[in-house]
């Protein structure tokens, strides 16, 4: 058994507040065991005056917020050496996604266990309970999506409390959640706020007692030396930089930034301080300092501390229930009788559960192994609610490995219609057959291709979902390389990509669909060239689209403006997350909405052109769309086929299936013919056969295709060439 995790449910996010933040460092130089433990997470700030007092461990009488009773002494927990977070903020919304609404529902297809290789899911690289997680569950190059449980605790709740009925189907969903709230973690929350009052009233009384002997409060203190000087935190190179004093001087000179008239020494410049609040930011937390400055910009000084501070410590552990095979609160009732604390992840979903603590390891329970849920990060709920799919849709997810918002997708559309599962890499496309086949996915179809080959592989799809590879900013605290392995390099590289691939993701929707029409880009990266300047650039080729509304109830806008750059007015229509601001993952999404054929004209539209804000000047337009004509007539109404390669495809594909089903196609071919006395046919399959012309690379390729095969739409067009 492991060790528990332990959060508090999410609530609105608190103030920004460098006293708010854990001091937590996974892979900066080992810190001084004395200095562990000193810094306390405080909510509230100076503000927060008590009612009752309490005596601290140290023997201090403090002050706690009104409605806390008696003190309980504080655990401490921890997951595999990582600190549990205590705190997801994602702030409660109020109105329900109604795009969820009917999440709960479906079990029609539910068909139990039967589904084999159920170890795949998206926790590459985790301990998931002893088993080997086949597929990972990178948001990125590489990045991890997801997190994983493995953990126990003392659980509060008994079985028998949770037992009473409280579960039965005629509830509504807010009815559950109090119950489900007040059965189970009743006890935890009551540990948790009296938990949280000791800390508060311990941080307030450090930081009065710290202003006190340093009588720091109103002076300007000293920060910047003289050149000359040696530096005291950091030291002469090649020693371990004092991290105690490292830590005072960045909060030291966020405040003089904060109040620069004021607490600035005479004849210093804001340049001086930002330069060595980077520089400390650095050596503190072990970024590159090209990644810390790029990071800082996105923010105001205050916040980039919060920022930089939430990237040490791991995000809530959150599990999605598949509503193909079960309901959230049977579920949560099954995990909870197995000990596991958790609640629903807030009113924003209706499918998520954090998970607080749990005595068994999530990715090897009875119910992970049926596909009743995947581990999946909450803010990779967010592009899959954007996008909306509806039940018969034709959707395609053009980078889908190892698949969460996949098989969401699938859950959402109730297994109907037809998904296309692209990822370019095949072993993570393999991973993501896995969850698939655990997670009881039938209406999806993998494909194995570089996505900037769409529309030409397929087109005309009513929604298509880009998640796009990226530096993974957002998740650092998953994936702590990232702060010192991404480059320049890759700041161009990623996004030449993920422009390219926004093109093809655009050109493969049907702006005609009567449901759809919707492009959802996202990333799991915060800076601006991946996120707002990618989309600006597909505004700027494709005057074909707009950006909408995403639907999500919470996140920070899009940048309009950022470090002299200008975005469309729209761009606040995307939305940011980021993990100081909502304890989730930092993400990017945006939607946009086809109105009309890409235009001939499309390709190098010149920037500055058609209203439209200037981008990338030296960015190369690659645009495989079957262009329309310039009377707006389409090549055909399935989003355009190159005819003859689609007839090579189709009958690749047969043959591949005749083959697995251990006929041989070529005998068939020739019985069929020679049934037909169709001798001139027979000679030409003879000489086809004789050149071995078949049985080529992209047979490999049909052969990862599984799962149902096409959706009525796609036989409808599959028909149609075939009969050609
Ligand atoms: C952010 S991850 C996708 C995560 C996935 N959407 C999920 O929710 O599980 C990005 C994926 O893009 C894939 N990828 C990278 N370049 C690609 C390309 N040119 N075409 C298709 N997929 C690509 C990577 O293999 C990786 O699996």
């Amino acid at each position: 058994m492991g060790v528990g995790r332990r959060m508090k449910k999410q609530g609105p996010p608190p103030p920004l507040d460098e006293s708010l933040v854990t001091k937590k460092r996974k892979d900066a130089p080992i810190e001084p065991a004395n200095d562990r433990g000193k810094k306390r997470r405080t909510e509230g700030g100076k503000n927060k005056r008590a009612a009752n007092q309490i005596e601290t461990k140290k023997g201090k009488k403090l002050a706690i917020p009104n409605g806390h009773g008696t003190a309980e002494p504080k655990k401490t927990k921890a997951v595999n050496g990582k600190k549990i977070p205590k705190k997801a903020v994602i702030p409660p919304v109020e109105e329900d996604d109604d795009s969820l609404d009917d999440e709960d529902t479906n079990l029609d297809d539910a068909d139990g266990i039967d589904d084999p290789d159920v170890m795949e899911d998206e926790l590459d690289g985790v301990n998931v309970g002893g088993l080997d997680a086949l597929g990972s569950a990178s948001d990125s190059d590489g990045v991890e999506d997801d997190e994983f449980v493995d953990s126990d605790s003392d659980v509060v709740d008994s079985d028998t409390e949770v037992r009473k009925g409280m579960w039965s189907e005629d509830e509504d969903d807010d009815d559950v959640e109090e119950k489900l709230t007040a059965a189970n973690i009743e006890g935890l929350s009551r540990r948790l706020d009296m938990q949280k009052a000791i800390e508060d009233a311990e941080a307030q009384a450090e930081l009065e007692e710290a202003a006190l002997q340093t009588n720091i409060a109103g002076d300007r203190p000293k920060i910047l030396g003289d050149e000359s000087e040696d530096d005291e935190a950091t030291g002469p190179s090649l020693i371990t930089p004092d991290l105690q004093l490292l830590r005072t001087r960045v909060a030291d000179t966020i405040r003089v930034l904060d109040d620069f008239a004021k607490l600035a020494e005479e004849g210093r410049s804001r340049a001086e301080y930002t330069a060595q609040l980077l520089k400390d930011i650095c050596a503190y937390y072990g970024y590159s300092s090209f990644l810390a400055e790029k990071l800082f910009n996105l923010f105001t000084p205050r916040e980039a501390f919060a920022f930089f501070e939430a990237n040490e410590t791991p995000r809530p552990v959150v599990i999605r229930t598949n509503t193909l095979r079960t309901h959230r609160r049977e579920l949560a009732q099954t995990l909870i009788n197995r000990g596991v604390q958790l609640e629903p992840v807030g009113k924003w979903s209706k499918v998520g559960l954090q998970v607080f603590e749990s005595q068994v390891p999530l990715g090897a329970t009875p119910e992970y192994l049926a596909g009743h849920y995947i581990l999946q990060a909450a803010s990779s709920f967010l592009p899959v609610m954007a996008l909306a799919p509806q039940e018969h849709e034709r959707v395609l997810d053009m980078a889908a490995a190892p698949g969460g918002k996949t098989t969401h997708i699938a859950a959402l559309m109730k297994n109907t219609g037809c998904i296309f599962a692209n990822d370019s890499n095949k072993t993570r496309a393999k991973g993501l057959i896995g969850n698939i086949h655990r997670l009881g996915v039938k209406n999806t179809i993998v494909c194995n291709y570089s996505a900037l080959e769409f529309p030409k592989v397929m087109g005309g799809f009513d929604r298509v979902l880009l998640d796009a590879p990226c530096s993974g900013t957002g998740v650092i605290a998953k994936d702590a390389s990232v702060k010192t392995n991404k480059t320049e390099q890759d700041f161009m590289r990623l996004p030449h990509l993920q422009k390219q691939l926004i093109l093809a993701a655009i050109d493969s929707v049907d702006h005609a669909s009567k449901t759809g029409g919707y492009i959802v880009y996202s990333t799991c990266s915060v800076t601006v060239e991946e996120n707002e300047q990618v989309v600006q650039y597909a505004l700027n080729k494709r005057p074909n689209v707009k950006l909408v509304d995403t639907g999500l109830t919470f996140g920070k806008e899009g940048f309009v403006r950022y470090m002299g750059k200008v975005f469309h007015p729209s761009m606040k229509q995307t939305r940011r997350y980021y993990p100081h601001a909502y304890n989730v993952d930092g993400f990017f999404v945006a939607k946009f909405k086809k109105t009309g054929p890409t235009p001939a004209t499309a390709v190098g539209v010149k920037s500055g052109e058609n209203g439209k804000l200037s981008a990338d000047k030296n960015d190369e337009v690659i645009d495989k769309t079957p262009l329309v004509e310039e009377d707006g007539k389409q090549d055909d109404d399935f989003g355009g086929w190159d005819e003859e390669e689609d007839e090579k495809y189709i009958e690749r594909a047969r043959k591949a299936t005749l083959r697995r089903k251990g006929k041989d196609p070529r005998a068939l071919e020739k019985a069929k013919m020679v049934a037909n006395g169709d001798q001139a046919n027979e000679d030409k399959a003879e000489t086809k056969a004789k050149d071995g012309s078949e049985g080529t690379k992209s047979d490999d390729k049909a052969d990862i295709t599984m799962s149902k095969t096409s959706t009525p739409k796609g036989n409808i067009a599959l028909k149609k060439r075939a009969s050609k």
